[in-house]
Formats: structure tokens, sequence, C-alpha cells
């Protein structure tokens, strides 16, 4: 394994039954550096998640994780009975064990110490957020993996979720791999995107990944055929549940094929 990466993923392949959702992946996870998966609903992103958490077991191919390696993991969604009363406090302390300066620390971090002594059924979508990344800080992470971290923020709450997350990258050195549905709002944020659908379409720096046939294919960017597209070999393409076909003819691979690393 390179000394260099936390995780090293080669060749991974999970299946559940006959249903092959991830289908040989090979990346890596470096310190310092944010990695966004991106793909349409049902891709594997969260499958892939999983299998890095060491939650789900390759059906095929290696994880390596560094010996020592420590994550932080904020769910998509938390589901809190609104019955029982729970302030931040409380509901961080039922986290890692931390002590007092560390809660506060990690509120900090995600500019929300005001938030410490309120309830969490009062918060607003942004601000549970935070709490749920702050609580995901108490471990010290050397990774963080964050899914749809900014899934229920409005859209100004969005960006600044995303300037933030860079800046807990900045203040803790430690890798981020996020799942988002949305790169044009993380690409500030972001040093590599994976472009998912069950096998790696496109990957790469995010100004290359968005203007990549496969991505704009997945996702059709308006006014995308204004952009200057980037071009590169092409192998395949999907049809509508993102299984591979062979090219049809070399007219049509242009708009239809996925292509990039394999
Ligand atoms: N434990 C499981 N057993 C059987 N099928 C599963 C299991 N977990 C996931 N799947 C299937 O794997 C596929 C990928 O699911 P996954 O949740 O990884 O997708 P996703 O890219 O995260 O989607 P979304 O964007 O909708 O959250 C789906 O078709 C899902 O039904």
């Amino acid at each position: 394994m390179n000394p260099a990466n936390l995780v090293e993923i080669s060749g991974l392949s999970i299946s559940f039954g006959n249903n092959t959702v991830i289908d040989n992946i090979s990346m890596a996870l470096m310190q310092g550096e944010i990695t966004t998966l991106i793909g349409p609903n049902g891709a594997g992103k969260t499958t892939l998640v999983k299998a890095v958490l060491g939650l789900l077991t390759p059906t095929e191919g290696v994880i390596q994780r560094s010996a020592t390696l420590r994550i932080g993991y904020m769910p998509q969604k938390l589901h809190i009975d609104t019955t029982f009363p729970l302030t931040v406090e409380r509901f961080l302390k039922t986290a890692a064990f931390a002590s007092t300066a560390d809660r506060h620390q990690a509120l900090q971090s995600v500019r929300a110490e005001n938030l410490l002594k309120q309830s969490v059924h009062s918060l607003s979508g942004g601000e549970m957020q935070r709490v749920l990344l702050a609580r995901a800080l108490l471990r010290k992470p050397e990774l963080l993996v964050l899914d749809e971290p900014a899934q229920g923020v409005d859209i100004n709450g969005q960006t600044e979720l995303y300037k933030l997350i860079a800046s807990i990258r900045d203040k803790y050195n430690c890798a981020v791999l996020m799942i988002s549905h949305d790169l044009h709002l993380v690409m500030a944020a972001t040093d590599q995107v994976i472009c998912l659908n069950h096998h790696i379409c496109c990957s790469g720096h995010p100004e290359q990944v968005s203007t990549d046939p496969s991505y704009i294919e997945l996702f059709g960017i308006p006014g995308a055929e204004d952009l200057a597209l980037y071009s590169h070999h092409h192998n395949h393409r999907h049809d509508n549940h993102g299984d591979i076909l062979p090219l049809p003819d070399k007219q049509e691979s242009d708009h239809t094929a996925c292509g990039g690393h394999h």
C-alpha cells in the first residue's frame, strides 16, 4: 500500500444476489484530499461508502486501510424521536468518548458554538448538518465520510457547508470522502471527483469531470453543448439502467458514451 494513501481500493466489486452494484472499482483516498462521489440514484455510492467504512464485505477485490485509521462518519439523516428531549450538548455526549473541551472545539470548527444548549428538534436543516458534522469530528478523524452532507439545507447554506467542509479539511488535514448530487456546488471544495454508475465513468479534477461526455450524459448540464468538451476514447455507453452497452457507431458515441478510467 502506498504510504501517502489512507485507503486503497483495488478491483472492488459488490453484488447483492445477481445484482452487481459496484463493478471493478479502483481508487485511493489521500490525506488532506477531498474526494466527491457523484452519480445517479442507485449508482452504488452509499454501497461504496459502506464498503470503505468496513460495513460491507467485498464480493471481489481488496480494500486496504492504513493500520490505525480513525474514521468520522456523518450519516445522510438521523432520525431522533421528537418526544425525547435532547440538547445539542447531550446529543454530542452520546457519540464518541470526548471531553467538554473536545465538544466545544468540534462545535467551534463547524461554527455552531451558540447551539450547545439548544434542543436538536429546534435546529434548522443547516444547523442540524453542522451538529452532525461536529459529532463526526469528535473522533478526531483522519478520514471524514459524509453522505450527502447538504441534504435538507437551502441553497445558500449548501455553499456555506461545502466551504466549511473545505476549512475542516485544512484545519484537521484529514481526507474527506463525500457523496453529493451537485457537482457545481462542490466544485470549489473538491480535489477529486469520481463519477460513479456502478463502475467509474470518469474521474479527476472537478472542471475536467464537469466537461466529460459521460458526466454530461448522466447529469445533462444545461447548455452543455456550449462547453468545450475535452475528448477521450469512449469504449462503451449506458442504457437507462446504467448497464454497459457497446458503442453502436462512431457518431453516436460523442453524446452517449461513458469514457474515462476503467
Ligand atoms: N443490502 C442490500 N441488499 C440488496 N440490494 C441493495 C442493498 N443495498 C443497496 N442495494 C441496492 O444497490 C443499489 C445501489 O444502492 P446505493 O444505495 O448504493 O445507491 P446510491 O448511489 O447511494 O443511490 P441514492 O443516490 O439513491 O442514494 C440499489 O439498487 C439498491 O437497491
